[in-house]
């Protein structure tokens, strides 16, 4: 595979925690080549000093950007504007800002920008190579070089709208947390069970292994579900369990109703 998916830097605006990870993708996929990535960060990142280690500019003067061709904003949503501000004046017309910034609609960084924008949301497995991202971009030119930079490191999904980017928002960027918190819930009810805590997070997190082993092979949920449940067996017990309950549609649905909540109130 050939490094850089194209002719020009990428900037990547915010080393936290999913900037770190996309570095870190980037890197293990050799989707942007070291010498290609600019990093603007305020603050000194283990991420960012890995990559300066590998050829990576690190906050170099502003002229730098005009060889931009991308820039990734992956600074908070309260914070683009005045992260965004000092680089505008360096960058060609032609660089395209993907935000991967939850709520923040493309239309107010374009006015802001007069840039074409690609909205991306990804997961931070993107770090491993194994992120899955939603894609939304109303230029043509925009979303595929958004998806250029993320295809290799996530499974690309694109949206129809942007209206859609919340509920992605959900299901995707904060999901991961919320399947955390479920695998937290079964270890506490082994515990329950009799397993000490030791042994039941350990079994737990190992079930999300196997889980995500299983969802990497493509095959439908329902096929996953029905190799492991017997009929008649323990599976098939708790399965009906859980969907007499009720519970878990409901703790989903509030979550990802929450979420999406979460991110129109961010939009204003
Ligand atoms: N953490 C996650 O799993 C996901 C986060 N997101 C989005 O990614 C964005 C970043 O989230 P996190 O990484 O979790 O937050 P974070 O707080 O870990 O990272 C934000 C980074 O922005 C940097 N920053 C602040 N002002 C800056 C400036 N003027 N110039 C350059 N960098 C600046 C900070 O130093 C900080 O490291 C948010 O907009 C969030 O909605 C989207 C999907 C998943
Ligand atoms: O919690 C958040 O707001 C961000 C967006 C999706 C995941 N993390």
């Amino acid at each position: 595979m050939s490094q850089s998916s194209g002719n020009g830097a990428v900037v990547l605006v915010g080393c936290g925690r999913l900037g770190s990870a996309i570095l870190e993708g980037w890197l293990a996929t050799e989707t942007v080549a070291p010498a290609e990535l600019i990093i603007v960060t305020p603050s000194q990142k283990p991420a960012a000093e890995a990559a300066r280690a590998l050829g990576a500019r690190v906050n170099p003067h502003g002229a730098a950007l005009a060889e931009a061709r991308a820039v990734v904003l992956a600074v908070k949503p309260a914070n683009w504007r005045e992260a965004l501000r000092p680089l505008l004046p360096h960058l060609a017309q032609s660089a395209v800002l993907i935000s991967v910034m939850a709520g923040v609609r493309a239309g107010e960084i374009a006015e802001a920008s007069t840039r074409s924008v690609a909205r991306v949301m990804p997961t931070t497995g993107v770090a491993q190579g194994r992120g899955v991202a939603a894609l939304w971009s109303a230029d043509v030119e925009a979303r595929e070089t958004a998806r250029a930079l993320f295809a290799r490191m996530a499974d690309v999904v694109d949206l129809e709208r942007e209206a859609q980017m919340d509920a992605a928002t959900a299901v995707a960027g904060s999901a991961p947390a919320f399947i955390h918190a479920f695998v937290q819930a079964l270890a506490r009810a082994g515990e329950t069970q009799g397993l000490s805590s030791e042994a039941a997070e350990r079994l737990a997190r190992g079930a999300l292994r196997s889980a995500g082993a299983g969802a990497e092979t493509g095959e439908p949920l329902e096929a996953l579900i029905a190799r492991i449940a017997s009929p008649g067996g323990t599976t098939q017990a708790g399965l009906e369990a859980m969907a007499a309950a009720g519970d878990l549609d409901r703790a989903a649905e509030a979550a990802v109703e929450a979420a999406v909540r979460r991110a129109q109130a961010i939009s204003g």
